[in-house]
């Protein structure tokens, strides 16, 4: 069905999307966590994000590609026991509503609202946005705002697996100072220059650097941040082979350069706070 002239719904699996096709660009929009599947400006018609051919597209768990939106906690850090409550927070499992769409120059935006923002580690009042822009560029965009009478404290990701040609042979560019290491117990260590790949990687940069970039062989990808506290890098490497929605190999066409806010952002009632990504 048409919702605009540049917005139509859709389905993927058993999953009900929007896609956006104008002069500039195409992505398809998951309802169900808001979940940005695909990207591609027409001006190179290369496609910028990652879905893994395995992804579950059933609705009952949370895809692995596109850009999973993560909230209002990070990974595990919902100070209960690791498995208690869902990896990453609830938003990424729930189906969103369009609530508007906006066509400027040639550019088409849409907003999205989650059903719900409060559940079980999570007892406060926030409204939660979602907009999504495609034009030459893609832009993403979480919007948190404290509706309650007292604050509270979140952290969330813009947690983007970009497509990348060959994981050995990318590099990373725009990082530096140390970064939290995952795989070494959280040691910090210094960021790598030239920064590449070569095994399990999960990192938390404390650096809010504006602008990082993806640089393959043939090609660059750009992705500025805004409203973040971190950067997290994500390569599963042969860890791939034991999540059960990606396959072994699928870890040498992706990298997760993620948008985030890992230290815990305190948000006072009215305040809002925007974590904000472009993929050019
Ligand atoms: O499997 P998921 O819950 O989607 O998480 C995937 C990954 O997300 C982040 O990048 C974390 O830093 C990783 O530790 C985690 O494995």
């Amino acid at each position: 069905m048409t919702v605009s002239t540049f917005v139509q719904e859709s389905r993927r699996g058993e999953l009900a999307t929007l896609i956006i096709d104008n002069a500039l660009g195409r992505a398809e929009i998951a309802l169900f966590g808001a979940h940005v599947l695909s990207f591609t400006p027409h001006h190179d018609n290369r496609q910028r994000l990652w879905l893994s051919p395995h992804a579950d597209l059933s609705g009952k768990k949370p895809i692995r590609g596109g850009v999973p939106l993560c909230w209002p906690w990070f990974s595990n850090d919902h100070g209960r026991e690791q498995g208690e409550l869902p990896s990453h927070g609830f938003l990424r499992s729930q189906i969103w509503s369009l609530t508007d769409t906006e066509q400027k120059d040639e550019t088409t935006t849409v907003t999205l609202t989650p059903d719900h923002t409060r559940s079980d580690g999570f007892d406060y009042s926030a409204d939660v946005t979602l907009t999504v822009t495609v034009g030459r560029e893609l832009e993403v965009a979480l919007t948190t705002t404290n509706t309650g009478k007292e604050a509270f404290t979140f952290n969330a990701a813009l947690h983007t697996y970009f497509n990348v040609d060959n994981i050995a042979e990318t590099r990373l560019e725009g990082l530096t100072g140390k970064y939290k290491d995952k795989v070494s117990n959280w040691a910090e260590v210094e960021t790598p220059s030239p920064y590449t790949f070569s095994r399990e990687t999960d990192r938390i940069h404390l650096d809010k650097a504006e602008q990082t970039t993806l640089c393959m062989n043939a090609h660059q990808t750009l992705i500025r941040h805004y409203g973040h506290d971190s950067i997290v890098v994500w390569n599963p490497w042969g860890s791939a082979a034991s999540i059960s929605d990606m396959d072994a190999f699928g870890y040498k066409h992706m990298l997760c350069v993620e948008t985030a806010i890992t230290q815990g952002a305190v948000l006072q009632p009215l305040d809002s706070r925007t974590l904000k990504q472009i993929v050019a």
